[in-house]
């Protein structure tokens, strides 16, 4: 073999190399929140942790990782709620020396730790205090835009610890809307598939498998999610991790974000906090699957036997500001082809709404 070959082979594997970077240790299970001591020493990351946490759950969860750490480790605490600019820099300026930070909330509060660990260089643990979405496990980031939303490149957790019991506690809403999270992959799937036969957009088949048989467990076992139990919640937080690294694999939120996100991005800026991130999108979802052509119905079905909320008026949105988001969704990260780029028209949108949320 001559040279010449191996240098065009160097380059070939080189063109073709990926970077995916996926969590180091996952422990999900009753009483998980006890392994955290064990978990960041194995991690042997450094002694300065700071510990961020939502409102919510500061005292509740917040206080115990901090009993459970403090004299181990250097300890600085900081409470976040929105996700901005100036709370990400502020969390950035309190942790600039950290070695770690350690992340105990929602989505926002991760997403928030996600990224200033990312621009700090350090790494972080994700601690959910809910099955609410699947940035649980995610190296991508979301923050909201004026533009709508960006999905921000970062790093996944070095670390899960999914304390089930704790989850199981949360309101059931936040558990169902972490299922709706799970199950718009479908159509995010979907709509990525057409931007690839239409656009020629890459498309990763190991994200897409992974990302689809994850919505099909948990649609599979959609009878076994209730309220208030721990079994359901190591279920969703599973399918949770497992749709985040879906999203690692693939370098893009693309195997669990398209149009039905677009929608769900929408309605957050036109009536922000009014409704959760998962049941927005689970909504979403509905609609976009008619426009595939595929059984939307199953989708509704499979939303109500979870708990999530198929329709506008049940969270409270009026019908005319549910159709001005479908409107709105085709102009939050344009170059996001999906199925709302297709020619939907406010008379078109406002006859979806009302057809297919009355029937
Ligand atoms: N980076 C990624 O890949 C992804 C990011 N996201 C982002 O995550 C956010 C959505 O996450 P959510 O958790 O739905 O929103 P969130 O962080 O706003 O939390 C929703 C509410 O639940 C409360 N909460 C959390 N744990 C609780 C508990 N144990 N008991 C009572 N209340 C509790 C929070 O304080 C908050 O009021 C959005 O910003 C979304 O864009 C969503 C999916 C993927
Ligand atoms: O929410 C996500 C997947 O569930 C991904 O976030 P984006 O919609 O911001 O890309
Ligand atoms: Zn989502």
């Amino acid at each position: 073999m001559s040279s010449e070959y191996f240098k065009i082979l160097k380059n070939k594997v080189f063109d073709k190399s990926k970077w995916m970077q996926l969590p180091r240790d996952v422990v999900i299970g009753h009483d998980a929140l006890d392994q955290i001591p064990r978990v960041l020493e194995e991690l042997a990351l450094g002694r300065s942790v700071l510990l961020l946490s939502g409102p919510r759950t500061n005292k509740a969860v917040g206080d115990r990782v901090a009993s459970l750490i403090e004299g181990q480790f250097d300890l600085t605490r900081h409470v976040t709620d929105a996700i901005t600019p100036e709370t990400i820099r502020l969390v950035e300026e309190i942790g600039s020396s950290a070695d770690l930070i350690v992340a105990v909330g929602g989505g926002r509060v991760i997403d928030t730790a996600k990224i200033a660990s990312f621009n700090l260089d350090c790494q972080f643990v994700s601690v959910p205090t809910a099955a609410s979405h699947d940035g649980i496990a995610s190296s991508r980031a979301s923050v909201p835009t004026d533009e709508g939303s960006s999905s921000l490149d970062a790093h996944p957790p070095v670390a899960i610890v999914a304390d089930t019991g704790i989850i199981a506690a949360a309101p059931h809403r936040l558990l169902a809307s972490g299922c709706a999270d799970i199950i718009s992959n479908y159509t995010a799937i979907l709509d990525w598939e057409l931007a690839h036969r239409l656009r020629g957009e890459v498309i990763s088949e190991y994200a897409i498998a992974l990302s689809r048989m994850t919505a099909e467990i948990l649609v599979k076992d959609a009878h076994l999610i209730l309220p208030n139990s721990e079994e359901s919640a190591w279920l969703v937080t599973k399918a949770l991790v497992s749709s985040g690294v879906a999203m690692s694999i693939a370098g893009s939120s693309r195997p669990a974000s398209g149009g039905e996100h677009k929608f769900g991005h929408a309605v957050e800026r036109l009536m922000p906090g009014k409704v959760l991130h998962g049941e927005a999108c689970g909504i979403g979802t509905i609609i976009s699957m008619y426009l595939h052509g595929g059984d939307w119905r199953g989708i509704r079905t499979s939303l109500k036997k979870i708990g999530a909320p198929t329709t506008p008026a049940e969270v409270g949105l009026p019908d005319h500001i549910a159709a001005e988001a479908l409107m709105k969704a085709k102009e939050i990260r344009p170059e996001r082809f999906t199925i709302f780029d297709m020619g939907i028209t406010e008379d078109s949108a406002a006859a979806l709404i009302r057809m297919l949320y009355r029937e």
